[in-house]
């Protein structure tokens, strides 16, 4: 940059020398006609003419010399003022203009000198840089001054370096060499050219100099700051570090009493609502009924006594039946006297109306009790699903006071249990808070039976194993995520689930038996796009085991697919017509395909397993039973063979459901396996399209 600068600065230097080389000749040949033409009159002109002659023979030296160096710069300064002057025809201002001139050039170079000095010695000593720059410049602003010509305002459009370069420049141009030859205006003469000319390169490399020092300065002053910078913000970094450290340490000494507060709330909020299910149950009781102990002999059984409000109830319809039969004898014996009185009746029509108009009464009546009927079997239907859900309630009471992981254990020093959600074939369910990651899980505790023989032990828990690692690799929003497995004691193991929040949808049909379409097709969509999912990855997975009691809703009521515990892996090099079945037997018999009844051969199977299952499901949430062997029990089915019959489904008037949906249901329930769907087949199926029509 600095270079190019320089080198930008050339032209600038050679327009000043011309305008010196055109100026001084013409001027100096002036001033010698004059001093020669007064030579006689002004005998006090001798010194001056003397000067004259001096000059004279100077001039084409000091000419060659202002168009080499920088001078002009200053020397066309000088002589540009007088030149107007002498371009006038006043004879007297010339010899004036001569001393004038003289003194003035003696007294710059004075001032050249001691710039020349102070430059050397700054040059002796590079650590001077900054005090010479400054010297430079204030000599520099000095001469300025001298001259008049205000070309302090160099500054502008011009970098640092630059001004720099130009005081230099200005200063040297006045300049003589060392040897101080040039001092002396008489030594100029013997002077080579060759001796000007190095002076005159010096001079400018001793500028280049100057002005790289001044720009060292400026860097050095520069990188001091930024050091200073540097050492700021670690000073800053420091403090911070400190501070975080402190906060860590106050955190990891605040953790233990966090933990203790958060598990105590949770602890109270749990008792609270263990209370209040309690409370719940014993109001519940008196209304819709209790479990009564039966003793016969030895032997003590259970029974279900129902409660006021469904005794009320059954005294009402029982008392309806009895008003009904009463109407309906009543009816009867007037039909009975009509007809005794035959013919005999038409001729008088009064008594015929009055036949008439009793019978109408009766009718009416009959009506009316049917429709009261009707609204009283609705009440009983209600209160028979209340029934259920109390029942059920009592027993997840009765287990969790039954459990030895009532009493909120902290697990795993991570896991603190709460209140039992409910209570599997081999486990217990409970809700459970993460206290590391501050949320709700559900926590299944598997219990081995000590009852069970070490290798029954052993091939249980391989199962639960095997169940975690394929849950635990299924990261899908339909899908209840693993978050954790961890043994308790030798005969326990605990894994820890999503935890979802709503019913079942076993608890869901449970209570409304039967769904909107509407509805029942958005909960079958999501299971789909579990199954998809499953059906998606590289190792493909058969679920297996799809029943309501296996769809959870979590507290916004998205669908969620959970217990992977009879899932298979479906390896690659598996044949098209599906992976053996090894664990024939296992599962809910109203939900698995007839394949799976195969008794012949060892079956085969594929994701059409969950495809038919599905189907169940569907039929199940639209018309509130299962289409094959809904009251029979699981060994009735197998013993009947009644999936392997069930060769076609047929569907109730009522509930009315769209052909779509019927459609839907026919293709997941293809007997043959080889022409029903498979999973991504059949989820292009209209009913589990959704767009805008
Ligand atoms: N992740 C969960 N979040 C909330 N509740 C759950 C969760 N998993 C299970 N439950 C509830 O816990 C109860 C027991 O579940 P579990 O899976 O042990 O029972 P099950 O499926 O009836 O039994 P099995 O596993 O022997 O078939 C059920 O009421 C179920 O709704």
């Amino acid at each position: 940059m600095k270079h190019s600068f320089l080198a930008r600065k050339a032209p600038e230097d050679s327009y000043l020398n011309k305008k010196s080389d055109q100026s001084l000749p013409t001027k100096i040949a002036k001033l010698e006609a004059r001093m020669i033409g007064k030579a006689s009159s002004a005998s006090s002109a001798a010194p001056a003419q003397q000067q004259l002659q001096q000059q004279h023979q100077q001039q084409p030296q000091q000419s060659a010399w202002s168009s080499l160096s920088a001078a002009p710069k200053f020397a066309t300064a000088d002589l540009a003022e007088p030149s107007t002057s002498s371009d006038s025809d006043d004879d007297n201002g010339g010899e004036f203009l001569i001393q004038a001139n003289t003194q003035k050039r003696q007294k710059l170079q004075e001032d050249g000198n001691s710039t020349v000095l102070e430059h050397a010695e700054a040059v002796a000593d590079g650590r001077q840089v900054v005090v010479e720059s400054i010297d430079t410049k204030a000599t520099s602003d000095v001469n300025r001054k001298k001259h008049g010509r205000g070309r302090g305002h160099s500054v502008s459009g011009r970098g640092r370096g630059s001004r720099v370069s130009d005081q230099t420049r200005l200063l040297t141009s006045t300049v003589s060499p060392p040897n101080g030859q040039l001092e002396n205006p008489y030594n100029k003469d013997s002077r080579p050219n060759e001796q000007l000319r190095n002076d005159n390169n010096r001079s400018s490399l001793d500028e280049e100099v100057a002005s790289l020092r001044a720009t060292v300065s400026a860097l050095e002053e520069d990188l001091r700051k930024s050091r200073q910078e540097a050492s700021d913000y670690q000073n800053l970094c420091r403090q911070v570090e400190k501070e975080l450290n402190e906060l860590k340490d106050n955190e990891q000494q605040m953790k233990p009493k966090r933990t203790k507060v958060i598990s105590d709330l949770l602890i109270s909020v749990s008792k609270a609502e263990r209370q209040e299910a309690r409370l719940k149950v014993r109001q519940d009781s008196l209304r819709l009924g209790n479990v009564g102990v039966i003793r016969a002999g030895t032997v003590i059984s259970e029974t279900w006594e129902d409660g006021q409000a469904l005794k009320d109830l059954n005294a009402h319809l029982r008392q309806l039946l009895e008003t009904k039969e009463a109407v309906e004898r009543q009816r009867k014996s007037l039909k009975k006297r009509q007809s005794d009185k035959g013919d005999g009746v038409d001729a008088e029509t009064g008594v015929q109306e009055e036949f008439l108009v009793q019978d109408e009464i009766y009718k009416s009546r009959l009506a009316s009790i049917k429709r009261e009927e009707e609204v009283l079997l609705r009440e009983r239907d209600r209160y028979e699903l209340e029934k259920g859900r109390l029942i059920r309630e009592m027993k997840r009471i009765r287990d969790e006071d039954g459990s030895r992981f009532n009493n909120f254990q902290i697990l795993n020093h991570r896991f603190a249990l709460l209140n039992l959600l409910g209570k599997g074939g081999f486990s217990e369910v409970y809700k459970a808070f993460d206290l590391v990651e501050h949320r709700y899980v559900a926590c299944k505790l598997h219990g081995l039976n000590a009852q069970w023989s070490e290798e029954k032990k052993q091939s249980y828990i391989r199962h639960a194993i095997r169940e975690y690692n394929i849950h635990k690799t299924l990261v899908h929003h339909h899908i209840v995520r693993l978050w954790d497995i961890f043994e308790i004691d030798q005969n326990t193991f605990c894994t820890v689930l999503e935890y979802c929040s709503g019913k079942d949808l076993d608890a869901v049909l449970k209570a409304t038996p039967v769904l909107p379409e509407r509805e029942a097709r958005i909960i079958i969509f999501q299971i789909f796009q579990g199954l998809i999912y499953l059906n998606k990855r590289t190792q493909k997975i058969i679920h297996y085991d799809l029943k309501p009691g296996n769809v959870l809703f979590d507290e916004l009521g998205v669908a969620k697919v959970t217990d992977f515990g009879l899932s298979k892996i479906v390896e690659n090099d598996v044949g098209s017509q599906g992976m053996e079945l090894t664990s024939q037997g296992a599962g809910t018999y109203w939900y698995l395909p007839p394949e799976c009844f195969e008794l012949s051969k060892t079956p085969l199977i594929s994701s059409k397993v969950d495809v038919w299952s599905a189907g169940i499901l569907v039929y199940q949430m639209l018309f509130g039973r299962r289409p094959f062997g809904h009251d029979q029990t699981q060994e009735r089915i197998l013993r009947e063979d009644t999936i392997i019959k069930a060769r076609k489904v047929e569907f109730p008037s009522r509930p009315a459901i769209s052909n779509e949906a019927k459609d839907f249901i026919r293709r997941c329930l293809t007997y043959n396996q080889a022409e029903r769907p498979d999973v991504l087949a059949i989820a292009q199926d209209p009913f589990l399209t959704y767009s805008k029509k």
